[in-house]
């Protein structure tokens, strides 16, 4: 058997029609369409939402060959070991609940990705998962702190968002892109198969965003805050905020305001920062 056989038995494809079945037409999600490669399923989503697509369709890739993260550094993972996709959101448009969601909530969207993705991994996978702010998935290997997923939520016209989700699945130690990084096979999930791990997060991710757009995208209304909050690593941490200027604030991290923002306390009082910031986290101890 060739090695390409042998990954291909190691890491099955995802079963686009029973996705489809299970997730299209429940809350939210209005279209799943899994491709084999291609760039970047966010700037392919956010093609999509030029050209009116719904809020609710979910892009799904098999292989990136251009995968972004924060702050125009790379994604990269190879074909299949992970979960990469996109979901479209409209907060701008009116809803089920009444009018648009101001938009300085919408920093909101990435961490509540980020709360929706850890709840749905620790109940079906019995990964826990912390939340690096703004939007990393942490998980714990041999007692380090290694980064096993990342969000990137990015505006689209003057009501959308594309929020994309990249999680490691089954990488092995060899193939991580960064000695930081991990994989929930790495932790120990007791679940590694794409398929139900992606449905648990859809799933999870559209309760997190019907019930914040419920409260009109305050998060303190919709339980969204307190649990960030409590599942958040940085929180509580020693960090170091590069600002724009080149400025610099050093401190403590003590809190995720109304509008997604980290408050740092330093030498001059607290200070929000933005996720457009970047944020290093001090090492523990
Ligand atoms: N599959 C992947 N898994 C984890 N990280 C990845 C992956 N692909 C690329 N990366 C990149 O590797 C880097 C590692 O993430 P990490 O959070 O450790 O670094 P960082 O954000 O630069 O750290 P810090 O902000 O604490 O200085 C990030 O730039 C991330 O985008
Ligand atoms: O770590 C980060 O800064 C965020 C990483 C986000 C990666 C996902 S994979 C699916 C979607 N498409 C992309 O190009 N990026 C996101």
């Amino acid at each position: 058997m060739t090695p390409s056989r042998w990954s291909d038995l190691d890491r099955p494809p995802l079963n686009e029609a029973a996705l489809r079945r299970a997730v299209v037409g429940s809350p939210l999600w209005t279209s799943l369409d899994v491709v084999q490669d291609t760039g970047s399923t966010n700037s392919d989503l956010a093609a999509r939402a030029a050209g009116g697509a719904a809020e609710g369709a979910v892009l799904v890739a098999e292989q990136q060959t251009a995968g972004r993260g924060r702050l125009d550094r790379r994604w990269s993972a190879p074909p299949r070991s992970g979960l990469f996709f996109s979901v479209l959101l409209r907060p701008g448009e009116p809803g089920t609940y009444g009018g648009p969601v101001p938009v300085h909530r919408w920093g909101w969207l990435p961490l509540l990705a980020g709360v929706a993705t850890a709840t749905a991994l620790s109940r079906i996978a019995g990964v826990d998962t912390a939340l690096k702010w703004p939007n990393d998935l942490l998980v714990t290997v041999d007692g380090a702190e290694r980064k096993a997923g990342g969000i990137l939520a990015e505006r689209t016209g003057e009501a959308g968002v594309v929020v994309g989700i990249g999680i490691n699945v089954t990488l092995r130690e060899a193939e991580l892109p960064v000695p930081t990084a991990a994989s929930l096979a790495l932790a120990g999930a007791a679940v590694t198969d794409r398929d139900p791990l992606l449905r648990a997060v859809l799933r999870s991710l559209a309760e997190w965003y019907d019930s914040w757009r419920a409260a009109g995208g305050d998060p303190a209304d919709s339980r969204l805050q307190q649990t960030y909050a409590a599942g958040c690593a940085t929180l509580g941490r020693q960090v170091r905020a590069e600002l724009p200027g080149g400025r610099e604030l050093s401190g403590t991290a003590v809190a995720v305001d109304g509008d997604g923002r980290l408050v740092i306390a330093g030498p001059e009082g607290e200070q929000p920062v933005g996720a457009g910031d970047v944020v290093h986290l001090r090492p523990a101890g």
